[in-house]
Formats: structure tokens, sequence, C-alpha cells
């Protein structure tokens, strides 16, 4: 799949390519007032509004619908931004691109049904627009990269994703789990495919936007869509995550934007310390292997003599151990807890496998 660069489509965009807007129009004037003190920043580029908005339960407010579509048209006219709002259903399509809307986007909470992307990806076959797909709701890359082949498939090329965060039962100090490694994974998959970013849904808190904004640069991310409003305190949607025009210019003023490579001296340290890693990785990889080895020889005596595979005491122990071990070596428990557990689930499937095939010792 070819990706044309975020350049060819939005005319005089650089890194970052800033998408700011509020969450919800509101109102005329509050869409005009946020668009004038956007456009005075050079970095923003495109002005997003939610017209239609997604919400949980029923009984809140829902957007302002198409007659929003007209103040974006006025907010073209007087800023020359390039307009961009949400769709989850081919009406809006239809109603976006009436009124000359410049780039549509697609919501987690669409992008998690494909019933819904195909009906949007046909409502687009043969329109020359781009389209803007943020992650789906739940870690899922494959749903990811499905709603953008949808879309490829019937035409549209001119593609970014937007990473937004994702939805995760355990509390964290995020809105949205950043799960930065789903995006990565997703630039290796697709490479060339234009990566934005959402340090508003991700941080679901105003205070968090700087941090998240400069990881999203340090991870080449191509830019970011963040919302912002007149009086943020007193948005009618997503209040706390909001923030004013001024308080973005500051934030992408204070982002510091490091090179991609480095002086020929740089590089070649770099490679020293690569190769270091590589070496490293592959005896990881050879003790990996003969531990595996070891939990295998384990099964075939346990069959042998009829013993269960768990055995919990020693687990238990093994992991306290390890943990210790680790957090005297400076490693990170989380990490440590996430490796030792991958590695368990290894070296009961591998006994699993052995004891299924009825294997003796
Ligand atoms: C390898 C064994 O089987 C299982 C796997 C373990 C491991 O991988 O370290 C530990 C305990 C058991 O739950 C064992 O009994 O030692």
């Amino acid at each position: 799949m070819n990706f044309p660069p975020l350049q060819s489509w939005i005319p005089g965009s650089q890194r970052p390519l800033v998408i700011a807007g509020p969450c919800s129009a509101e109102s005329e004037v509050q869409v005009l007032e946020t668009a004038q003190a956007l456009a005075k920043l050079p970095w923003v580029k495109v002005y997003r509004a939610g017209i239609w908005k997604p919400r949980t339960r029923p009984g809140l407010f829902e957007g302002v619908g198409t007659a929003g579509l007209a103040w974006m048209s006025r907010v073209k006219e007087e800023t020359g931004l390039l307009t961009t709002v949400e769709v989850a259903r081919p009406d809006h399509v239809k109603d976006a691109l009436a009124h000359g809307i410049d780039i549509l986007w697609i919501g987690a909470r669409t992008v998690v049904n494909p019933f819904s992307m195909q009906e949007l990806a046909e409502s687009l076959a043969g329109v020359d627009i781009p389209v803007m797909v943020k992650n789906p709701v739940n870690p899922d890359l494959k749903l990811w990269m499905g709603a953008i082949e949808r879309l490829h498939k019937n035409g549209i090329t001119r593609i970014a994703a937007i990473h937004r965060g994702f939805f995760q039962s355990e509390k964290t100090q995020y809105r949205n789990a950043p799960l930065w490694e789903i995006p990565i994974e997703l630039m290796r998959q697709m490479p060339g495919l234009p990566v934005l970013c959402d340090p508003s849904h991700i941080s679901g808190n105003r205070s968090l936007i700087q941090q998240v904004s400069q990881q999203a640069m340090d991870l080449e991310m191509d830019g970011l869509m963040v919302e912002t409003h007149p009086d943020p305190d007193k948005a009618w949607t997503d209040s706390v995550q909001q923030i004013t025009p001024e308080s973005l210019g500051e934030i992408l003023n204070n982002l510091i934007l490091r090179e991609q490579k480095g002086s020929r001296e740089f590089e070649r340290t770099l490679e020293e310390l690569r190769h270091e890693v590589d070496l490293i990785d592959y005896e990881m990889i050879r003790l990996l292997a003969k531990r595996m080895n070891i939990a295998e020889e384990m099964g075939r005596y346990k069959y042998t003599h009829n013993i269960t595979i768990l055995q919990l005491q020693r687990w238990k122990e093994l992991f306290a151990d390890r943990i210790k071990k680790g957090n005297k070596a400076g490693l990170d428990n989380r990490f440590l807890a996430a490796l030792l557990q991958l590695v368990h689930e290894q070296s009961i499937q591998i006994q699993t496998n052995v004891m299924s095939r009825g294997e003796e010792q």
C-alpha cells in the first residue's frame, strides 16, 4: 500500500503538523473565535471540531449537527485553515462533503466496528478526500489496520492514522493508555503511513499534554491533534483536557524536535552500542531456548510420573526471587513481572504439548 506524504495533501505543513480546535462545535462565535486564535500559530494548518458526538449514554450533548458545518465553512473563508470533522455514518460523509470539509476523520468508536468501517469506506468510493483514522478503543492493531485497508481498497490513499490511546480497565494517570508499542508496530507494518498523536485523549488532563506531545515527537510521529477551547473550563465536552489556543502555542514552543539522524561520529558510536545489544539479544535467545528445552524435559518427566504441570509453590518462590534480584539490578517491577509471566506461560504451554502428545521421558 502506498500512502502519499502529509506534505502532499496539507500545503505548507512541517513537522509537527498541528490540527487543533474544540472537542465540540458549540456556537458560531466559539468556533470562529477559536479558529482566529489558532490561525496565529504557524504549526496549525487544520481546524477540527466535533459536529456529531458519539456519547456513551443518550441524553448528553450530541453535537450541533449539520448547522455546525456552515460555521466550519466560515472558518475556512476567514482564516484559510483547512477543516476536518469526525464522520461515523455515510450521511455524515455526504453532509461534510456538501459543505466543503477538506479532511474527514473516523473516531475510535467507529473503527472498532468493521460493518461501520466498510459502510463508510464504500460511501467514500470515488471521492477524492483525505481521511484520518483514529485507533480503535481497544488495543487491537489489526482492527486499526483493517480500517485503513478498507479505505485504501475504496480508492482513498491520502490517509493518516491518529493515535489517541486505548481503553484499559487498570487506572493510570492517563485517560487512555498510550501503549506506544502499538502505533510503533503500525509504522513498521505500514511504512510511509503518516501517524499523528492526539495527546488530549491520551492525557484526559491538560497537565499531561506537554509530556505526551514530546513523547510523540521523540517517536517520530508526524503531527498532533489537540483539543482547544477559548474557555476550557466552560467547554460542553471534555473540559478537563482542553487547552486555550495560547497554551497550545506555549506547548508547541516548548517541544524539542530532535533529529532523526546524527553526525557520522554519533552514528558510529550508536552502531557500536547496537552491536553490543545484538550480542546480548542473541545470548538471551540462546538462554531462552535452553530454558524451554529443560521445561520440555520436565514435561516428559512429569508425564511419566503422572505429576501436574503447574507447580504453584515453585512458581511463587521463583517469581518472588526473580523480582527481588531484578529490583536489585535496577529493573522495573512491571516489566520484569510481565517478562516472567510470559516465560512461565510458554513453559506451561510446552509441557502441555508434551503431555498431550504423550511423550515419555
Ligand atoms: C518448569 C516447571 O513447570 C512450571 C513452569 C515453571 C517455570 O517455567 O519456571 C515453574 C513451575 C511450574 O509451574 C517446574 O515445575 O519447575
